[in-house]
């Protein structure tokens, strides 16, 4: 017979839930509340040996990792924390692990901070720089920029269906940038008015590709027509280490219900019951090829996407496993 798996922490369980519905989304703020959650599993495990106190590290990892498949700063969150638990007592491990998680924080704050000055320096005073969902990276080169005494303007896209776009927009406003609110259909008639498309990431591939939220590729490929320069604001946690062995990176499918009504659906149709002819996609995210980006720039510096997995293989090595495999 198997053993039962070990339980995990009531804030593990709370945070997945949390980051699977979205009430915690973006990628940096998944890991961020991935490594807490992880620290307050640490601190709390009642483990009885050092061999228990590992095992219920990785089951509260796994739980973590299940929730959303396409932001590559989770699997690194997890695997950074996991790599940290050292000692020969429960103790050890306990406060090793614990602190582990806080330096993992720590670095994920200040990277931003460091990313943010550097994606400052493309934004000259009065430039108009249009956004696409909510991304804190992004956020944080705006945020330098106006921290430098430099004017900045927004378009900022609505970012259909979830509508990320009012969170960017609230923030914005937050900080007296004057904000153009657009619907998704619009950017390319606004592109003209526009002097950067600046987005983030969920996760970067070896060969410089952008996985970000659904839009982001078709909104980069009309900048490209337009000459609008194409910014990419991520951490070098968004680089994902798989995609240097050829892996791809998941795209997640998410519920109808966030397209189209149950109402809706059956004023279509004319039914009560789903109709099999017809079927509603909502993919998450989109891949940008790297000939549609112009620079992604992280806390390590500005690459131009082709170059970025040399940052990566400096970064990961060239062999990575699961998260609970550290
Ligand atoms: O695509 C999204 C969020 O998608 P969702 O709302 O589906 O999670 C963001 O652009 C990236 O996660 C980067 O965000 P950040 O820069 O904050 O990490």
């Amino acid at each position: 017979m198997e053993d039962d798996p070990p339980d995990v922490d009531p804030v593990v369980d709370a945070t997945a839930t949390d980051i699977a519905e979205m009430r915690i989304r973006g990628a940096a703020t998944i890991a961020d509340a991935a490594a807490e959650a992880l620290a307050t599993h640490a601190k709390r495990s009642e483990a009885s040996s050092p061999e228990a106190f590992r095992s219920g590290m990785r089951a509260a990892a796994r739980r973590l990792y299940e929730t959303r498949p396409t932001a590559v700063s989770l699997p690194n969150a997890l695997r950074y924390v996991l790599q940290g638990m050292d000692g020969e007592t429960v103790a050890e491990l306990r406060s090793s692990t614990a602190a582990r998680a806080e330096a993992f924080r720590r670095d994920l704050e200040q990277a931003q901070a460091k990313l943010g000055e550097i994606g400052a320096n493309r934004l000259r005073d009065g430039d108009v720089v249009m956004t696409h969902c909510h991304s804190t990276d992004a956020l944080s080169c705006i945020e330098a920029a106006l921290e430098d005494g430099k004017h900045v303007e927004a378009i900022v896209k609505e970012t259909r269906p979830r509508k990320q776009g009012h969170i960017t927009a609230e923030q914005l406003r937050e900080w007296d940038v004057p904000v153009t609110l657009i619907v998704d259909n619009a950017a390319r008639r606004y592109l003209d008015d526009a002097d950067h498309v600046l987005v983030g990431a969920d996760s970067i591939a070896a060969d410089g590709s952008v996985i970000n939220k659904i839009g982001t590729s078709g909104l980069a490929v009309n900048a490209r027509e337009r000459g609008v320069p194409v910014m990419v604001a991520a951490q070098t946690i968004k680089l994902h280490p798989d995609t240097m062995t050829g892996h791809t990176v998941a795209i997640e499918m998410r519920e109808e219900n966030e397209v189209l009504s149950t109402d809706e659906r059956s004023e279509i149709t004319g039914l009560e019951e789903a109709d099999d002819g017809l079927i509603v996609e909502n993919p998450a995210f989109d891949v940008t090829p790297p000939r549609h980006v112009d620079a992604i720039v992280t806390e390590r510096g500005q690459f131009p996407p082709e170059s970025i997995v040399t940052l990566m293989r400096e970064l990961f090595g060239e062999t990575i496993g699961e998260p609970w495999e550290a």
